[in-house]
């Protein structure tokens, strides 16, 4: 039996992709082989000997020690995708909000319940506190062309926005998606001194932390909103509350609110909703749960972010995979083993990615304990794994 634990509400649309005559889920599973995990933070986890994967339901991994998983051969996937619509659909509306003055409009009029007949005029003349500009004919900036940034890039142009997008590590099949209207912004200072939007969908990483903050904030235009439906960390608290008060950001939507945050002037705050839908929540946990299952039963690797994806069909009587460093002569030393065993080689396959590799060896003899534990016992190799 496979045991998974869950450390988050997962949509029953993925655990039911488990057999339940091979796998037992749950969130009080001890000793688990894999983790389906949504935010929930796993860094001050101790990560048992038997746990091979972890799978993220979502795309941000920051909630996840992936060093150390990597160095303990744990093999860490995401699901990119699988929630970019839902959170396009929230940038959205958090460009909307962030432009007419939808929110504090709707508290103050459920101020004048009560008033009778008098509500109509009452709205009439309240309502002039609350214009606020159009999208049609701004400058919207969008850092990050990922699986999100992209769809938000390509539909602002429906709201006549003119879109700048800025990714210095776009992919080609990523460019191809990008709309032809879309600005290839060659810089973020470019994006900063134009746009009248800036909206953040980068992943944090010690390069993106704090991003925004008051260097950055100087060089935008007087009056900018920014959005960040990425993560909260990606914005200095101290210098975006610093700019709202002098005005020169004049909203700040974000999906990662703080207590500093919270009723201050200026911001939006959201309750990380940005991938609350049921169809994402399903395609999510669909993915994670087709990705441990692959892995679990067959070594085969889709959608890692510390692990060369492999996938290769299983017709053969036994498979080893080994998770090794990259490093020379790892392959010599893994077919040597199996040589020196007597046992043939059908198939092997290795791949990278930086400093971590992985090895899959198919054969129709046997692995015997033997060869496992010379396998093991290689320089550089952090796990073995059978699939029989
Ligand atoms: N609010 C929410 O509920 C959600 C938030 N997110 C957040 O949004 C982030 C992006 O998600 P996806 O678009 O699905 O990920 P993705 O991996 O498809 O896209 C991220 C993009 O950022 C780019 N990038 C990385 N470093 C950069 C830098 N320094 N400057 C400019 N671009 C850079 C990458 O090249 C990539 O194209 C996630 O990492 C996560 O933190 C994701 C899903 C839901
Ligand atoms: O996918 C992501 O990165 C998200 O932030 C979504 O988080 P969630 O799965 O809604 O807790």
């Amino acid at each position: 039996m496979y045991h998974i634990q869950t450390l988050n509400k997962i949509s029953p649309y993925g655990l039911e992709k488990f057999d339940r005559s091979k796998y037992i889920c749950g969130d009080d599973v001890q000793n688990p082989d894999a983790v389906l995990v949504r935010s929930a933070s796993m860094h001050d986890m101790q990560l048992g000997d038997n746990l091979k994967a972890i799978a993220r339901a979502g795309a941000g991994v920051n909630n996840i020690p992936i060093d150390r998983c990597s160095q303990q051969g744990i093999v860490v996937f995401n699901t990119p995708g699988a929630n970019a619509n839902a959170v396009k659909e929230l940038v959205m509306c958090g460009l909307l909000m962030s432009a007419r003055k939808v929110y504090p409009a709707m508290d103050w009029v459920q101020t004048i319940k009560g008033e009778g007949d008098a509500v109509p005029k009452l709205v009439e003349k309240g309502k002039a506190q609350f214009s606020g500009p159009e999208l049609s004919g701004k400058k919207l900036g969008v850092i990050g062309l990922g699986a999100i940034g992209i769809l938000v890039a390509n539909f602002a142009r429906h709201f006549g926005m003119q879109v700048y997008g800025y990714d210095p590590y776009m992919s080609v099949e990523t460019a191809w998606k990008v709309s032809r209207d879309i600005k290839h912004a060659i810089s973020l200072q470019e994006i900063y001194e134009n746009c009248d939007f800036i909206t953040l969908h980068v992943p944090l990483t010690p390069e993106t932390k704090e991003m925004i903050n008051s260097e950055s904030i100087k060089m935008m235009k007087h009056g900018v909103r920014i959005l960040n439906f990425a993560r909260g960390e990606l914005v200095s608290t101290k210098d975006i509350k610093d700019a709202i008060d002098e005005k020169q950001v004049r909203c700040y939507v974000t999906d990662f609110p703080s207590d500093e945050l919270l009723g201050h002037p200026g911001v939006l705050a959201i309750p990380h909703l940005g991938a609350s839908t049921p169809e994402s929540e399903d395609n999510c946990a669909k993915m994670a749960a087709e990705e441990l299952i692959d892995y679990l039963e067959n070594g085969n690797i889709t959608n890692s972010v510390n692990l060369p994806n492999v996938i290769i069909n299983r017709n053969c009587k036994t498979r080893v995979t080994v998770i090794h460093k990259n490093i020379p002569q790892m392959i010599t030393a893994i077919a040597g083993v199996f040589g020196d065993c007597g046992v043939n080689i059908e198939n092997l396959t290795n791949k990278s990615k930086k400093e971590y590799a992985y090895t899959v060896v198919d054969t129709n003899g046997d692995a015997s304990e033997d060869a496992i534990s010379k396998l093991k016992a290689i320089d550089g190799v952090i796990r073995v794994n059978i699939y029989r």
